[in-house]
């Protein structure tokens, strides 16, 4: 495992030649060869087909198949340890940062599976961002926290305005816009959070991955990030792990619950999961008897 695989990912740098970035983001993850992959949806953007996983020799995935839509907030509940961050690790590759990890199975973004030779994965978290439990920001600048994605990658634009627009976005811009200057580490902690939102989605991603995202703030702050999601999710395709079922059932349009051994017992509305699911299971977890 790298030093610090979190802050290394949500820079976008990686220890991969980044030379081959834009062959990835301008043709194969974008989409334009979604005919080698297999029939989706058509309003599917991820999809996981039979996929393992291990940490050395303890398998943490079983066989995970699911589809997650466009433009909802897909949750994954389950209880500690049953392999929600493994799975969501999956969809940008993260798990390539820890040695132990093994992936098998396909899982393909519109139709590439991101696990061929050819994929960058460093070009492929710039299609996937993503928002780690406890707020991350660098002791830097609130504009360069937003900046620095953009400014690493070489980005084109104005800077100014994708900043701003970011903050916006992240529901930030009105708390910070006279002092853009001052470092991230100084802002509360929700707004930390939606601070790294923002630096998420600079360098517009499709998919929002969002492990934990509100588990280290308080309930004000945690009711603003989840405000935050469901708007975001008109933009983009949201995932997001959470131990807590009132906010998956709050806020998320499709509900995934995995069980103790990294097993996925079933994947359906949130509605469908929350008040009429077809597992025993998935029901007693839901009812607070186990988990
Ligand atoms: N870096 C790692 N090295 C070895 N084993 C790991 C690693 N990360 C996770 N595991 C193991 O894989 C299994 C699944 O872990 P994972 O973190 O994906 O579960 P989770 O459902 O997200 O748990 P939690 O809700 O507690 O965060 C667990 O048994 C865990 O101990």
């Amino acid at each position: 495992m790298t030093e610090n695989p979190e802050q290394e990912y949500a820079a976008g740098e990686s220890t991969d030649d980044p030379t081959t970035d834009d062959m990835l983001v301008e043709t194969d993850v974008s989409g334009s060869v979604a005919s080698s992959g297999p029939t989706m949806s058509a309003n599917t953007v991820v999809r996981a087909e039979n996929v393992n996983v291990w940490y050395n020799d303890e398998q943490a995935l079983q066989d995970i198949s699911l589809e997650i839509p466009e433009n909802q907030v897909t949750a994954m509940i389950g209880p500690s340890g049953c392999g929600k961050s493994t799975f969501l690790r999956c969809i940008n590759r993260m798990n390539d940062l820890i040695d132990a990890a093994r992936v098998e199975g396909d899982l393909y973004l519109r139709g590439k599976n991101v696990y061929d030779d050819d994929v960058d994965p460093v070009a492929l978290r710039r299609r996937v961002g993503m928002v780690f439990q406890s707020p991350n920001p660098f002791p830097k600048s609130i504009y360069d926290n937003v900046a620095y994605g953009l400014k690493i990658q070489n980005k084109k634009g104005d800077y100014d305005e994708i900043v701003e627009d970011s903050l916006k976005r992240a529901a930030l811009w009105d708390e910070v816009k006279d002092r853009l200057d001052e470092s991230g580490l100084e802002l509360s902690g929700g707004q930390q959070q939606r601070l790294c939102i923002a630096r998420a989605i600079a360098p517009d991603p499709e998919v929002i991955l969002m492990d934990e995202p509100a588990s280290a703030l308080d309930p004000v702050a945690t009711s603003q990030i989840e405000d935050l999601i469901s708007e975001l999710a008109e933009e983009y395709t949201v995932v997001i792990v959470t131990h807590n079922m009132q906010q998956a059932a709050r806020i998320s349009n499709k509900t995934a619950v995995f069980l103790t051994g990294g097993e996925l017992v079933e994947f359906d509305d949130t509605e469908k999961i929350f008040e009429n699911p077809e597992s025993q299971r998935v029901e007693d977890y839901i009812t607070g008897k186990f988990g």
